[in-house]
């Protein structure tokens, strides 16, 4: 009787061996071919499929190629050093290429219908699954999928309101003003000029109207949860250049212990202030200006017209969403700040341009209402040739969940599209032989007429999973930018080197070191 159960536990044991046997095979080997064959059939080019690895090793490398090489100060063409990889394969294989990110293909899209296509049909097109380290940076609605993405976005879409975003503006004015403050005093203890890295500046600049426009009175703590998903940014980054296998990418065990105890201590954090802010609120003691104190409301609202906690987010998740608040809208509005004063430092004549219209909407101090930053038309056109040129977010990506038609390709299930942002919008075919030039008139008379309605600029991405924060950042940078020209007039010091690096966002690799004159 022992000997017939011990056989038959061997033989089941080797019965699920070879089940996973089988996946792992299938995941590795068959499938990456099946897809092969399929993408090659419809006339789609890459690289021969390289078992697990594609063509990651090939991918990090040329990134540590183009990290080394810094580019000529008047080089706007910036493709080459943000997507490497891409621009290489497009040589080699044309526009209608796909790469191995591991055992999964990635087709480049470029066609604007086609991207239009991807963007508006989210059901169809999914975001890529997170690993389990980028799940405890922050989840909220950027990783949601279909319905639970649309009770988020339906709770979180009024707190980024106008006219809820003109409530906040006193919080971002303060921020301004602390930080336009400090370069003054750097200015006035050198003389009428000195030299100053505005980078580092920038960065905290945005990551205070995050505390603060997020937390209002509880924004030193709000800070504090900043600083601490900050230092988890970091090891996501280093994570990100290591293999992903199976939901998993490989990073120390020391820092992996690190993300845990971090995540705890932020969850703890900010479950403290939620705990407060609803308090204070049913209390009377506290309006709802700030975002999380809308977000609440907001959930309140939805909870109590269905009169079902099922349409409303559980604290874990409005946890999650004041995290993701910080990763969304930080680093990308100070990237788009730093370009925006380099681009400036090295056309004078547009910041000239930009000064005047800001000392004729608001002289040369006094309150930045919303309306006045609203009618800043020159200052629009530049932020948006910024944005065409160095957009913060390089590429998107999506996922076919079934069998998809997507113009003239059939699409597997399991193929990863990349919408490379970058690429689109220095595409010479799309923006002209001076396409990698700094030339904010082609914005004179709006986005529709620059792009002929076509979808060859999205740095906030597009359909019904737009940046829900465009508004925001748009505020935020155009309050910042018109409170520094009112103040200085700035140029490149000798010593920038140009060197953008994609580190999530496009970032000056070596700071953005500037001179600031006072006016
Ligand atoms: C210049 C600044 C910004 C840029 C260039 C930018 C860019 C983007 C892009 C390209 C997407 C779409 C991602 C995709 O479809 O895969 C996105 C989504 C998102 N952004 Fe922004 N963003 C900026 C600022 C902000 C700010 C300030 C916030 C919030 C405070 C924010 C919050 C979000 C959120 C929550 C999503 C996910 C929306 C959804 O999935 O429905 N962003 N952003």
């Amino acid at each position: 009787m022992e000997i017939v159960a011990s056989y038959l536990v061997s033989f089941l044991f080797a019965i699920i061996l070879a089940i996973y046997a089988w996946r792992l095979l299938d995941w590795a080997w068959f499938r990456p071919r099946k897809l092969d064959k399929c993408l090659r059939k419809q006339g789609l080019k890459g690289n021969s499929y390289k078992l697990i690895f594609g063509d990651l090793k090939e991918l990090s490398k040329s990134f540590e190629v183009a990290k080394s090489k810094p580019l000529n100060v008047s080089d706007d063409d910036i493709s080459p050093k943000i997507l490497p990889y891409f621009v290489e394969a497009i040589k080699k294989h044309g526009k209608n290429c796909f790469i191995w990110f591991g055992p999964k293909p990635m087709v480049l899209v470029w066609d604007s219908e086609a991207i239009r296509d991807v963007l508006n049909k989210y059901a169809l097109y999914h975001k890529p699954d997170s690993t389990p380290i980028t799940k405890l940076l922050a989840q909220g609605i950027s990783s949601y999928e279909e319905d639970k993405w649309a009770m988020h976005r339906k709770i979180l879409n009024p707190a980024f309101h106008v006219e809820k975003i003109k409530n906040m503006l006193s919080a971002v004015h303060l921020c301004c003003t602390e930080m336009v403050s400090q370069w003054e005093e750097a200015v006035s203890m050198k003389g009428t000029s000195c030299e100053l890295d505005v980078w580092p500046y920038l960065q905290r600049l945005t990551s205070d109207v995050i505390s603060r426009t997020a937390f209002g009175s509880n924004y030193e703590e709000g800070r504090k949860i900043f600083e601490l998903q900050k230092e988890q940014a970091e090891y996501v980054i280093e994570a990100s250049r290591t293999l992903y296998i199976r939901g998993w990418r490989f990073l120390p065990t020391k820092r992996n212990r690190r993300m845990k105890e971090i995540d705890k201590d932020v969850q703890a954090m900010i479950r403290g202030i939620i705990d407060k802010k609803v308090k204070a609120m049913k209390a009377g003691e506290t309006n709802a200006d700030d975002l999380l104190g809308m977000l609440l409301e907001s959930n309140f609202t939805e909870i109590e017209q269905h009169g079902n906690q099922d349409f409303g987010m559980t604290t874990r998740e409005v946890i999650e969403e004041c995290k993701l608040f910080y990763f969304a809208g930080q680093e990308t509005t100070s990237v788009l700040l730093v370009w925006t004063m380099i681009l400036l430092s090295r056309h004078p004549d547009w910041q000239a341009r930009a000064r005047e219209e800001v000392l004729q909407v608001f002289g040369d101090d006094g309150t930045l209402e919303l309306d006045g930053l609203n009618r800043l038309k020159i200052v629009t056109m530049i932020f948006h040739e910024a944005l065409r040129l160095y957009p913060p977010i390089e590429a998107l990506c999506r996922m076919t969940k079934t069998k998809t038609k997507l113009g003239e390709l059939n699409l597997p299930a399991g193929v990863m599209l990349s919408m490379p942002i970058m690429l689109v919008h220095h595409d010479k075919e799309i923006w002209g032989e001076d396409a990698s030039e700094f030339k904010p008139e082609r914005f004179s008379e709006g986005v529709s007429k620059a792009t002929k309605g076509q979808m060859t600029f999205f740095p906030f991405g597009g359909g019904p999973r737009i940046c829900i924060g465009q508004n925001f950042a748009m505020i935020e940078a155009k309050m910042a930018l018109a409170m520094i020209l009112q103040r200085f007039t700035f140029e490149l010091s000798p010593s920038y080197t140009h060197a953008p690096q994609p580190v999530i966002t496009t970032q000056p690799q070596y700071g953005a070191p500037l001179v600031l004159h006072r006016l």
